[in-house]
């Protein structure tokens, strides 16, 4: 189908605008009246250059406060009107949204809506213009699009049509079922946001909180496919008021706006399901997800293998290979596998979690995924000796590898790693597999990240979640495969406002042990540090929950964390860090489905190293527990 965005989804002038829109292959564009304002690009320029980048102009917007008015202001509105008319020719623009008016002028009448709008419809069309009425939800006397509708049919000019916006429908929580009762021809228009569920004026939601399709809580794909019953072919056009996006890199937001407009295509054509499939038509349909069943390693980037190497042999792993042309180490426990690579670029900032390696059945496949939905796929040979890798870039950058470790019908990255081969079984400790990864987004990128994971990996997105931190808010977001085996922790990243407070682009990767108190023991027994937690943490457990007197006691020697679930309990503590990243041990009992949220502002408190006296030169790092 036609895929467009209105303008005022993007950061920039209107040019860079264009720019982004045209590079990320959009087939039309909105122009916002603001942006065209503002512009130094003649509206023929305007034209011209959409015209070069492959963009039609598909809508002209918004016109607002025109209809149910006494007469007087009615020619006021009429004469604006005609200008823009003018100007939207000179666009080559032939669709003007007009909005549900919001002014104290006008009046709540029907019929004089309809009359009025029949008039402009009339005067727009001697331009060869046609009006798309859109009901705000916040309009001050339409604002649902039913009543929209009805005053478009009492009016009846082939020239005026209604909009629909998915915000408008769905932030009022209204169903959506009765657009099938609108005729085809009569949709003029259909502009698409996401938005995530807050208990906030409307109004404010939706000019700072839109999110693309699949960043928040909307079922936007039902109400396309509602609209699509109808017949409608027109545009998709993706609007989207964001605070975000108004800052970030223009190019990579309309790049992040094309993946949503695939994938809701492919859940649009999902939901329409088979009965439907003339209706199909134009919608595109992407490769499948594969989704992964496991984690096969994580990758470190460190300076020196030293420290790393000594944490994880009292962890229990054992140093089971050494890459044949590369200075990358393969350390092994269950089927935990942790590289420990001295050779990256990013080694020199210290320890850096820069690749995740998926357990795919069908690597080759998964690429083909994340490629039709616009991810960055990296070089398949690394070195002529290498396995082939098939490896795409998420959104921050990290490397994720899709693999078949061990498998007869695939080729192993395990076999590269000739060098001082050890068994894994030789391996002492309790870890069985790696629990989930937690990786710091840019703030301006955690909407992108998310869709990201749901959209090529096929994750489900879990709540957001705020959690406080001694030095600001972290939001953290969870994604998984249905049954767990792939557990990603989005975090976002934040700067801390004032001088000594931290930059928190922390990642951690979480081992799950069949044996956390085993674990914590070892550990301790190798003289280990671990995150020291607060007595007054356990108090407080204590007061939550009843654990009997031996258990409290074994939490509070060990320095464990606890949490629990309708489905089980939660065990877990923490490593120190070393540069970017530490490690948490994790024990799920019974079926926790959760990731120990309550507990992270615990950890994040403990993990913040106490400013250092002028006088004492280096900081004083958290003790062990
Ligand atoms: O926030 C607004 O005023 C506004 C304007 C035009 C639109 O299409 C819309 O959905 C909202
Ligand atoms: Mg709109």
């Amino acid at each position: 189908m036609r895929r467009s965005i209105a303008t005022v989804s993007l950061s920039g002038s209107l040019a860079e605008k264009l720019t982004a829109i045209g590079g990320a292959g959009f087939d039309g564009v909105e122009i916002f009246e603001n942006d065209l304002v503002s512009s130094a690009m003649s509206p023929e320029e305007v034209r011209s250059r959409a015209a070069d980048l492959g963009l039609g102009i598909d809508l002209f917007q918004p016109f607002r406060d025109f209809e149910a008015v006494p007469p007087a202001l009615l020619a006021r509105n009429l004469r604006r009107a005609e200008h823009k008319f003018a100007v939207m020719e000179r666009l080559g623009a032939t669709r003007l949204l007009v909005c549900s008016t919001v002014s104290p002028e006008s009046v709540d009448d029907d019929a004089l809506a309809a009359e009025q709008l029949r008039l402009l419809a009339e005067r727009a069309a001697a331009h060869g213009v046609r009006i798309a009425y859109e009901a705000l939800a916040w309009g001050r006397h339409v604002n649902d699009y039913l009543h929209a509708w009805r005053i478009v049919r009492m009016a009846d000019h082939p020239d005026l049509g209604v909009c629909l916006d998915s915000f408008h429908i769905l932030s009022r929580d209204v169903d959506p079922y009765a657009i099938e009762t609108i005729p085809a021809e009569k949709i003029f228009f259909l502009q698409l946001a996401d938005a995530p569920a807050l208990p906030m004026d409307v109004l404010y939601w939706s000019r700072h909180y839109r999110c693309f399709p699949g960043q928040g809580d909307f079922d936007v794909a039902g109400l396309v496919a509602h609209v699509l019953r109808t017949g409608y072919r027109g545009p998709l056009s993706l609007e989207v008021f964001n605070d975000i996006f108004r800052q970030a890199a223009s190019t990579r937001t309309a790049l992040d706006a094309m993946r949503s407009l695939i994938s809701l295509e492919e859940a649009a054509a999902g939901r329409l399901g088979e009965t439907a499939a003339p209706v199909r038509t134009g919608l595109s349909v992407p490769p499948p997800p594969v989704v992964p069943t496991g984690f096969a390693f994580a990758e470190l980037a460190a300076p020196a293998t030293g420290p790393l190497g000594e944490l994880l042999t009292a962890l229990g792993f054992v140093r089971t290979g050494v890459h044949s042309g590369k200075p990358v180490e393969l350390w092994e426990q269950g089927s935990a596998r942790v590289l420990l690579n001295t050779g990256s670029a990013e080694s020199e900032d210290g320890p850096v979690l820069g690749a995740i390696g998926l357990e795919s059945p069908d690597p080759a496949a998964s690429v083909k995924r994340a490629e039709a939905l616009l991810s960055p796929v990296l070089p398949r040979l690394r070195g002529p000796r290498d396995a082939p890798l098939d490896a795409v870039a998420a959104p921050d950058g990290t490397e994720l590898f899709f693999c078949r470790t061990a498998q007869p019908d695939h080729p192993s990255w395990t076999d590269d790693f000739t060098g001082s081969r050890r068994d894994p079984g030789e391996a002492a400790g309790e870890i069985t597999h790696i629990d989930h990864v937690a990786l710091t987004q840019p703030w301006h990128h955690f909407d992108e990240a998310s869709l990201f994971y749901r959209s090529v990996l096929g994750l489900r997105p879990h709540d957001s979640l705020e959690l406080p931190d001694p030095y600001g808010l972290l939001r953290s977001r969870a994604v998984s495969t249905e049954d767990g085996r792939v557990r990603v922790a989005l975090n976002v990243a934040y700067v801390g406002a004032h001088d000594g407070a931290p930059d928190m682009a922390w990642q951690h990767v979480a081992l799950a042990s069949e044996d956390i108190v085993a674990t914590a023991r070892r550990l301790r027994a190798a003289g280990t540090a671990r995150l020291a937690i607060p007595a007054n943490y356990y108090d407080d457990l204590e007061a939550r929950y009843d654990l009997g007197e031996e258990r409290h006691r074994l939490l509070r020697e060990l320095g464990l964390l606890y949490d629990r679930d309708e489905h089980g309990e939660f065990l877990h503590f923490y490593t120190v860090t070393s540069g970017r990243v530490f490690f948490e041990v994790v024990q799920r009992l019974g079926g926790y489905r959760g990731y120990g949220a309550v507990n992270a502002p615990i950890r994040l408190a403990a993990q913040h190293v106490p400013p250092a006296p002028r006088s004492a030169g280096r900081p004083e790092r958290p003790r062990p527990a």
